[in-house]
């Protein structure tokens, strides 16, 4: 299932920002894309069908964390949508993990690529500590929660690209890492805290870069994504 690519953050208010942004692509040019809480609370399904039926692939991002039974039961909803990868927050442990599984398995025995977050990374190891009182070090942490995750039948994580060579050490070269915390090194860093260059994320065992504000505020978005997928394939 191990695959490569830059996927860009949409993370725009509405819909006219957002397929704004991906016409300025050229027809044939189809990143893939991932769709936020900010861009699917204030648009909803419909635009997720819109972008998808433009030709691009869909990370779906809305982090679910809840009871077994309720997570299970949304993921059946989104598994209606045809996106090929949505998430789930791994603090809500295994059991809600394979119920969300089981909820986005569709009748025909497909279904979208489930990876679950495990440390956020605009958590850094003194907030990890002192606000959510995880005496662990952030790579043991990041690494149960992957343990966990593929234990529990989950096709990859979220995590720091600076945990990715790790996750596969230990979870095996097929177990996805999709890492945020991007930035060139002329980037502004903002709220991310576990970071590293597209370049260097790409000798460490990151499957897919997630990149945001560095593509999506450059003054060409074209050419950041382009610089992205250059420096990340080497
Ligand atoms: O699940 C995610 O995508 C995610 C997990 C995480 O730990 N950190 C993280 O930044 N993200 C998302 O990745 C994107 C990063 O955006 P930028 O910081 O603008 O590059 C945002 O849309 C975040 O919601």
């Amino acid at each position: 299932m191990s695959a490569k690519d830059v996927i860009i953050a949409l993370d725009f208010p509405t819909r006219e920002e957002a397929l704004g942004f991906l016409d300025q692509f050229p027809a044939g040019e189809k990143p893939f894309v991932k769709i936020g809480m900010e861009l699917f609370y204030a648009e909803g399904p419909q635009m997720v069908r819109e972008i998808k039926s433009r030709g691009h692939r869909i990370f779906l991002d809305l982090k679910l964390h809840d009871i077994p039974n309720t997570v299970g039961r949304a993921m059946a909803v989104l598994s209606r949508l045809d996106v090929d990868m949505v998430n789930l927050h791994a603090s809500g442990a295994s059991a809600m993990m394979r119920a969300a599984l089981e909820g986005l398995t569709r009748p025909d025995g497909t279904r979208p690529i489930l990876i679950a977050v495990t440390q956020l990374t605009s958590t850094d190891a003194a907030t990890l500590k002192n606000e959510l009182l995880i005496d662990t070090p952030m790579a043991e942490t990041v690494m149960a929660y992957a343990k966990n995750a593929a234990d529990s039948g989950l096709d990859g994580v979220v995590c720091s690209p600076l945990e990715a060579a790790l996750v596969k050490e230990q979870c095996g070269e097929s177990f996805l890492t999709v890492t945020p915390g991007i930035r060139f090194a002329d980037s502004t860093v903002g709220d991310q805290k576990r970071i590293m260059t597209p370049e260097k994320a790409g000798r460490s065992g990151c499957d897919y870069i997630v990149v945001g504000r560095p593509i999506t505020q450059a003054a060409d978005p074209v050419a950041a994504y382009r610089r992205a997928v250059t420096d990340f394939f080497g």
